[in-house]
């Protein structure tokens, strides 16, 4: 196994200057720091090669969800069709060893994955408590909100009435000054994340119970577990920040993240974009996956009983196919291997003998036994390996938090983390508003004639 210093030393991330002075350099004067040399390389990137072809675009790519196609940029992440995901170079298992954890806590939490995706540099500790802290002194609702909604998307779009960036654009600024309003809401936004979520929660599961306060010394996904009521639940904790530091940023082409990318073009706040991604994480295709897994899994188990066999799997697979139905958490877009984030959420599991016990966790694990070879046979899917929704939910019902439908909403969370660090970096490097061109079918056809 590789120690920090020589993983540090690999990575193409840069160590931050925390060895050397005592003073903990902020989030915002970190990306102060590292912000003009990606302008710089985005500058002559244009200068030089924007005349550069990187790839054809196909027929196939037109009319297939631009499926492949090389049309965006985004920074913190890259997706491998084999190996997942990486953050800025990093692996899921370098994360693991380099990036801070919670005191007390062994997983990696919201705020060092988010300082990594924003700044390209792994947070000291002292960093990522200090924005902790930071998180907790901004995360209370503002007091209309408090009473307005129980929709999570309406909620987030509904912060937008106190958007610094907005105020300062209708003042009228200089397109070089938008990146540090947006970071200012966007830091904002995911102070406010947990306890939004969290309100969401109580008001539609537990009505007429109040949040506590916010804990100034707990990290951002401590305080939303215990605003959830779970604070002394300390394994569903753990869960619940590797959860959601790993769900944080799948490069930019997945449906929510692009949503983001694409509202926020348009120059919308960063509450209004990051609304819109919601919208597309509720898709059945998407984020909601997670919960529809559970929802197969225990019809699975009614069905079936839980001492069930591989053959017994096999059958109700076959049925939910030749039902014209998807198997919910197999497939994906970009990888064509098991997703690294499953394998991450099941080595949690294989670590916990409280886990290794549940019927639930037993049942995803003979799945994912059995469901790949299905899939081939079944020959239709270009990857018949499980994604991260395969296992995510199962944990968090085995954890007491049973309301599935619910699901979605911690994802929500989670992937703020990506899509507002490129929202940043959009308006730091001055990207414009996305418009591709549309053709007719009749034009393709002309075209390819
Ligand atoms: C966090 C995330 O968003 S991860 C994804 C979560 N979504 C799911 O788990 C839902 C189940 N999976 C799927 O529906 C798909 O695999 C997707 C949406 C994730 C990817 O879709 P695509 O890139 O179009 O997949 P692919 O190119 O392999 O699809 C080819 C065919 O296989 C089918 N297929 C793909 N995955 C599955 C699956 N899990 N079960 C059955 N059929 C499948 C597609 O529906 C498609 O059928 P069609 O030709 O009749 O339209
Ligand atoms: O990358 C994708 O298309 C879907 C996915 O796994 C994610 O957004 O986390």
């Amino acid at each position: 196994m590789l120690s920090r210093a020589r993983l540090l030393a690999r990575a193409p991330v840069s160590v931050p200057k925390r060895f050397a002075s005592t003073k903990v350099t902020s989030l915002k004067e970190t990306l102060q720091e590292v912000i003009p040399a990606k302008q710089e390389q985005l500058k002559k990137l244009k200068a030089e090669h924007s005349q550069s072809v990187v790839g054809d675009i196909k027929v196939e790519n037109i009319i297939g969800g631009m499926r492949g196609l090389k049309a965006m940029l985004w920074d913190a992440s890259v997706l491998d069709p084999n190996e997942g995901i990486r953050f800025h170079g990093l692996s899921i298992p370098d994360c693991q060893k380099v990036l801070p954890p919670a005191p007390g806590g062994k997983e990696i939490i919201a705020e060092s994955m988010l300082w990594l995706l924003l700044t390209g540099q792994v947070p000291s500790e002292a960093q990522t408590r200090q924005l902790s802290r930071e998180f907790a002194e901004k995360g209370d609702l503002p007091p209309f909100l408090e009473k307005l909604v129980d929709s999570w998307a309406w909620a987030v779009a509904a912060l937008n009435h106190e958007s610094l960036f907005q105020a300062a654009y209708e003042k009228g600024i200089k397109k070089s000054e938008y990146w540090t309003y947006t970071l200012d809401d966007c830091i904002n936004l995911i102070a406010r994340l947990p306890a939004l979520a969290a309100r969401i929660y109580r008001n539609v599961y537990k009505p007429g119970t109040a949040l506590p306060p916010l804990n100034k010394d707990l990290d951002l996904i401590g305080n939303y577990s215990a605003l959830l009521g779970f604070g002394d639940n300390h394994n569903l904790t753990e869960y619940l920040r590797l959860y959601i530091a790993l769900h944080g940023d799948h490069e930019g082409g997945n449906a929510s993240a692009h949503t983001a990318h694409l509202v926020g073009s348009t120059l919308s706040d960063p509450y209004l974009s990051y609304s819109a991604a919601l919208f597309a994480l509720a898709g059945p295709l998407h984020g909601l996956a997670n919960q529809e897994v559970l929802r197969w899994q225990m019809a699975m188990q009614a069905e079936l009983g839980t001492e069930v066999t591989h053959d017994q799997i096999k059958e109700y697979l076959w049925k939910t196919l030749k039902g014209g139905q998807v198997v919910p958490g197999y497939g994906h877009g970009v990888l064509r291997n098991p997703d690294p984030r499953f394998i991450a959420l099941q080595e949690f599991c294989d670590a916990r003998p409280e886990l290794l016990e549940s019927s639930m966790i037993q049942l995803v694990k003979k799945t994912y036994e059995v469901a790949p070879g299905v899939l081939k046979e079944h020959g239709k899917t270009k990857n018949p390996f499980p994604n991260v929704d395969a296992t995510s939910g199962c944990v968090l019902h085995h954890y007491g938090l049973t309301e599935f439908k619910y699901y979605t909403v911690i994802f929500g969370v989670s992937r703020a983390l990506g899509a507002l660090t490129q929202l940043v970096w959009a308006r730091a490097l001055g990207l414009p508003l996305e418009r591709p061109k549309s053709l007719s079918l009749d034009a393709i056809e002309k075209l390819v004639k």
